[in-house]
């Protein structure tokens, strides 16, 4: 009598994510799925996992290594992260070489943005129709603890989203030690990014000392607990950001008009009813705010700068002008400093770009 080999429960679950995530993002069934593989563990499961649907024919299922030649032997883990996922029967597998531009920022933050571009890059070459990282819960827990430990709001609380775009994070609800316990199962042999052990990153701090800090004194589960914060606040921001679209419609005037809810503005300014921005809880009326501020080509304000902006629409006080983000600034338009009743900026809250302002 044959026994079929026994599967682990663990590879189950991982496929079943996977199954998931592409029927969420509505994937069709013959579509090319690329995995985003750097040669680690979570990477390598996620790949031995998705080729499962490449055995079954429902996916075409290829794989990118990006190889970002920041450290000594990036080549030969590229080559052996490449030779193992040729093995495993994914077509086509990459290795792609890119140029990490580091002047003013951080290396771990270039090399993410040359990553992306060499992975959006694969994605138009081959049209592929999803593409699969290999994040963990151990991960998301990490990015909520960091987003604490910077005092951040709902947004950034929300850790990495489960899909954008064509990027879809299928395990996010997996441990680390899930995706060890896939590799050791399928024997594959997964490369250790020497900087995830590197004392000097804050991210390498959280996974090595503060997460088993935490573990050992709070007990165990806070990973699941953190992961768990992230999802009920990512559905938080999801319906207050879609809320604040609204009232920003409603809001916006033309610079010409007095009537709410136009569409354009003059490109370097727009204006907002003081009113309607007085009426609106604080948590809609900020996101409104940052919401104009990008629009004009500024960058997210800080929750300070917020609250001096919200500052501008107390009667009593200041009428600005305060910085917003970036180049962005904001201020009251008063009666008396030259604005005839009935024109349009009366009432409003301006909100203009490049205006020299003496702090
Ligand atoms: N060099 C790379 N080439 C291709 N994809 C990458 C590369 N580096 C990271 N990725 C993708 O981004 C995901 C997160 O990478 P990151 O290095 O932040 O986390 P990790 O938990 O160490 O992942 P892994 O164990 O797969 O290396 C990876 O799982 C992989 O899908």
């Amino acid at each position: 009598m044959s026994r079929r080999p026994r599967l682990s429960p663990t590879v189950g679950t991982a496929r079943n994510l996977i199954r998931a995530a592409l029927e969420d993002a509505q994937v069709s069934e013959g579509s090319l799925i690329l995995v985003a593989c750097s040669g680690g563990t979570d990477s390598l499961a996620l790949a031995v996992t998705a080729a499962y649907f490449a055995q079954t024919g429902q996916y075409r299922v290829g794989a990118v290594v990006v190889d970002h030649g920041l450290q000594q032997g990036s080549a030969d883990v590229a080559e052996a992260a490449r030779s193992q996922l040729a093995a495993l029967g994914l077509a086509p597998v990459e290795v792609r070489r890119v140029e990490v531009a580091t002047a003013g920022m951080g290396p771990e933050a270039a090399a993410r943005i040359a990553r992306y571009g060499a992975l959006d890059a694969a994605v138009e070459q081959h049209r592929a129709a999803a593409v699969l990282l290999g994040h963990t819960l151990d991960d998301q827990a990490e990015q909520v603890l960091l987003g604490l430990s910077r005092g951040s709001g709902t947004r950034s609380l929300s850790g990495m989203p489960p899909r954008r775009g064509v990027y879809l994070r299928p395990f996010l609800a997996l441990r680390r030690i899930q995706t060890e316990e896939i590799c050791r199962f399928t024997g594959l042999d997964p490369w250790h990014d020497p900087t995830n052990a590197d004392p000097s990153l804050m991210r390498s701090r959280v996974r090595t000392r503060v997460l088993p800090f935490l573990e050992d004194e709070l007990g165990p589960g806070i990973a699941e607990s953190l992961y768990r914060t992230s999802r009920i606040l990512s559905q938080d921001a999801a319906y207050l950001d879609e809320l604040a679209e609204v009232e920003y419609g409603r809001l916006r005037k033309t610079a010409g008009s007095s009537e709410p809810g136009k569409e354009e503005h003059d490109g370097g300014s727009l204006l907002l009813s003081e009113e309607g921005l007085r009426a609106l809880p604080p948590a809609l009326r900020q996101r409104v705010l940052a919401l104009a501020v990008v629009e004009l080509g500024g960058i997210q304000p800080s929750f300070e700068r917020l609250l001096a902006a919200e500052n501008l629409l107390r009667r009593t006080g200041s009428a600005g002008p305060v910085q917003l983000g970036g180049s962005v600034s904001a201020y009251r338009q008063v009666r008396g400093a030259g604005v005839p009743q009935g024109h349009s900026s009366y009432g409003s809250l301006v909100l203009r770009k490049n205006l020299t302002i003496r702090e």
